[in-house]
C-alpha cells in the first residue's frame, strides 16, 4: 500500500501527471476515429434524405449510393477494424498502470480508517474534516482558507461507506449524517430554485441521488439496531425504502430487524455497551480480539486509558502530568568525559526518571538528517510489528496476514533499514550516538537503524520496544541478549501537527522536532522489562513524518549498565567496584 506512507504519496503526484498525459493520448485518437465515422454518418445521411425526396433515378445518384454501401462501406469497415491507434494507447495505458506502484482498494481503506483515527484523536467532526479544518490554530500555511483540500458529498459518502465495510460502523455515522445533511441543504436550494425557474445543478443532483440517501439511511439505522434501538431501525430503514425499494441491504437488515422480539433488544444492548467500555480501555485489543486471534495483545500490554492517550496526543491539557514527578530532572550540557565531547556537547535534557528517558537536542544537523531521509525513501518497505510467538512458525500467507491487519489497525508507517556502515555519515552517526549513550554500540551490539515514514493518520499504537516481560521468560523467539536495552529515537523531521511520541503511564509527550533524539531505557535493573515505558506514536495529522530508531542490545552493556537486585536499583560506579 501507498497510503502508509506520506514520502511514497509525494511521488504519485508526477505518476498524476503522466496519466493526464497518456489519457490525453487516448482521447485524440478516439476522436480521430469518431471524426472518421461521423463523416461517414453524414453522408450517408445525405443521401438517404436525397433518395427520400427525389427517388434513385438518376443514374449519377445510383452510382453515389451503390459507392457509399460497397467500396465506402468497406473503407470503414477497415478502418475501424486497421485504425489501431486507441487499442495502442489503451495498452499503453494497462503496461503503465501496471509498472506503477498505486493505491488499490486496501490503500482506500486504510485512508478511511486513519480520517476515523484522527477524528477520534483530535476530536474533528466529519463536516470540520469535510471543510479541512484539521485544527483551531489559523496560522499554520496549509490551513488557509483557500488552500484548503476539501472533500465533496461523493467523496463523504466514500468515506462513509469504506468505514462502514470495515466495521467501524459507529465512526461511519457523523459521515452518514454529513452527507444526508449536505443533501438536505441542496435539496432546499433546489426548491428555491425552481421556484425561480433556474436550472439545477446536474453533478449535485447525481451526489444526492435516491440510492445514496437510502443506504445513508440504510446504514445509520443498522447503526442504531446495534445500540439495541431495534424499532427506531426498523422506522428508518422504511424511510430509506420510500428513496429506494430495490435497495436489497435494506431489505435484508429488516427481515433480522423483525426476526428480533423485545427481549432480544435488550440483549443487543447490553452486548454493544460491553463493547464499547472494552474499546474505552484498549480498542486495539479488542478488534484484535474479535479475529479470534491466538496472540492478545492486551495481555502482553496490558491496559492504557485511551483518555488519556488522546489527551496526551493532544497536549491540551498541561496539568495531566504530576509535577513532583519532575523535581529532580535537569538539563545539562554533556562532555562524556572525552577531549571530542568537550568541544562537541551533548545538549541533555532530562524528561523523566522512572523509566529514564532523556532528549538530546540538536543531535544532526538539517542536512545529515535530511541526508538519512533521502536514503531511508530510497528503501521503504510496509514495516511489520513483530510476529508474536504463535505466529513465528506459521505459514507465509499468515504472517502477511497479520502483517496486513498490523499495518491496517495498530501500526501505519513504512520503514527502511541500513546499516551502520553504510556510509560516512551514517558511521558518524552511530559514533556520536555512542558518545551520547555512553553504551557499546559495536560488535553487533545494537540493530541496524530502522527509518520509519508515516502516512496518512500513520500512528503506532501503545506497545513495547522489548520483547519479553521477564528476562527469564523469552518471547517472540528473541534471547536475553538480543533484548532491546534502549531505544535511541531521532526524529528527522518536523510534523506541522501531531505525530508526538506519548508514554502513556507517565503522562508524558514528546514533539518531534528535527534532529533531536529520544532515548530511553527500555528495561529496569532487574533485567526486565520495565512496564511504564509503554509508549505510542500518536496519529501524524499535518505533515510528514520521518524517525530513526536505533535499538540497542541488552548484550555488550553489562559493565556499563550493571544490573542491580531490584527493578528500580542505582547503578554502582564502576570505580567502587
Ligand atoms: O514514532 C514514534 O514516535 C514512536 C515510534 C516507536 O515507538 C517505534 O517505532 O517503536
Ligand atoms: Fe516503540
Amino acid at each position: 500500500e501507498i497510503f502508509s506512507s506520506i514520502a511514497q504519496m509525494e511521488t504519485m503526484v508526477t505518476t498524476e501527471r503522466q496519466l493526464a498525459d497518456k489519457l490525453d493520448l487516448y482521447i485524440a485518437a478516439q476522436q480521430e476515429r469518431v471524426e472518421f465515422i461521423n463523416s461517414y454518418v453524414s453522408r450517408l445521411e445525405v443521401l438517404a434524405a436525397d433518395a427520400a425526396e427525389h427517388g434513385i433515378l438518376h443514374p449519377a445518384a445510383a452510382f453515389l449510393h451503390t459507392v457509399a454501401l460497397s467500396v465506402e462501406l468497406d473503407d470503414l469497415m477497415n478502418f475501424l477494424s486497421s485504425f489501431q491507434e486507441p487499442e495502442q494507447r489503451l495498452d499503453d495505458l494497462v503496461a503503465f498502470r501496471e509498472q506503477q506502484t498505486l493505491p488499490d482498494k486496501t490503500d482506500l481503506k486504510g485512508a478511511a480508517i486513519a480520517i476515523a483515527r484522527l477524528q477520534d484523536v483530535y476530536k474533528i467532526t466529519a463536516d470540520q474534516f469535510a471543510e479541512g479544518k484539521l485544527c483551531d490554530r489559523p496560522s499554520n500555511d496549509l490551513e488557509s482558507e483557500a488552500d484548503r483540500p476539501s472533500l465533496t458529498i461523493s467523496d463523504s459518502f466514500t468515506v462513509a461507506n469504506q468505514l462502514f465495510d470495515a466495521e467501524q460502523v459507529n465512526e461511519s455515522i457523523d459521515w452518514f449524517d454529513l452527507v444526508l445533511e449536505r443533501c438536505a441543504a441542496i435539496a432546499e436550494i433546489e426548491l428555491d430554485e425552481e421556484d425561480q425557474g433556474q436550472d439545477l445543478d446536474e453533478g449535485q443532483d447525481l451526489e444526492c441521488e435516491a440510492s445514496v440517501i437510502a443506504t445513508s439511511l440504510t446504514r445509520i439505522a443498522y447503526a442504531n439496531y446495534l445500540r439495541g434501538n431495534t424499532t427506531g431501525a426498523i422506522l428508518q430503514t422504511a424511510e430509506a425504502l420510500a428513496f429506494d425499494e430495490t435497495n436489497q441491504e435494506a431489505l435484508m437488515f429488516l427481515k433480522i430487524y423483525f426476526g428480533h422480539t423485545a427481549s432480544e433488544d435488550e440483549d443487543v444492548a447490553a452486548d454493544s455497551s460491553a463493547t464499547e467500555e472494552g474499546e474505552a480501555q484498549n480498542k486495539q485489543s479488542s478488534q484484535e480480539g474479535k479475529e479470534g486471534a491466538a496472540w492478545d495483545p492486551k495481555s502482553f500490554y496490558g491496559t492504557y486509558n485511551r483518555d488519556i492517550f488522546r489527551t496526551l496526543c493532544r497536549a491540551d491539557s498541561p496539568n495531566i502530568r504530576d509535577s513532583k514527578l519532575d523535581t529532580n530532572l535537569r538539563c545539562r550540557l554533556s562532555s562524556s568525559n572525552d577531549d571530542f565531547g568537550k568541544i562537541s556537547p551533548i545538549n541533555v535534557e532530562e524528561l523523566d526518571n522512572f523509566p529514564e528517558v532523556k532528549v538530546f537536542r540538536n543531535f544532526l544537523s538539517a542536512a545529515e538528517a535530511d541526508y538519512l531521509v533521502a536514503e531511508g525513501l530510497k528503501h521503504l518497505k510496509r514495516s511489520t510489528v513483530v510476529h508474536p510467538a504463535s505466529l513465528a512458525n506459521s505459514s507465509k500467507d499468515e504472517q502477511e496476514e497479520f502483517d496486513l491487519k498490523a499495518v491496517l489497525t495498530s501500526r501505519t508507517a513504512k520503514t527502511a533499514w541500513l546499516n551502520h556502515d553504510h556510509s560516512d555519515v551514517t558511521a558518524a552517526i552511530i559514533r556520536r550516538a555512542q558518545r551520547a549513550t555512553g553504551l557499546d554500540l559495536n560488535n553487533d551490539h545494537a540493530e541496524p537503524m530502522q527509518m520509519g515514514n508515516y502516512g496518512i493518520g500513520g500512528h503506532y499504537d501503545p506497545h513495547f520496544d522489548f520483547f519479553s516481560m521477564e528476562h527469564s521468560k523469552p518471547s517472540f523467539g528473541y534471547q536475553w541478549k538480543d533484548e532491546r536495552l534502549a531505544t535511541f529515537m531521532i526524529y528527522l523531521t518536523d510534523v506541522e501537527e501531531g505525530g508526538a511520541t506519548v508514554f502513556v503511564r507517565r503522562n508524558l509527550t514528546v514533539f518531534p522536532r528535527k534532529g533531536d533524539v529520544l532515548f530511553w531505557y527500555n528495561m529496569d535493573r532487574d533485567g526486565n522489562g520495565h512496564e511504564d515505558t509503554l509508549h505510542a506514536g500518536c496519529p501524524v495529522l499535518l505533515g510528514s513524518k520521518w524517525v530513526m530508531n536505533l535499538w540497542i542490545k541488552a548484550d555488550g552493556q553489562e559493565l556499563i549498565r550493571p544490573c542491580g537486585i531490584t527493578s528500580d536499583a542505582r547503578p554502582i560506579p564502576i570505580m567502587l567496584l
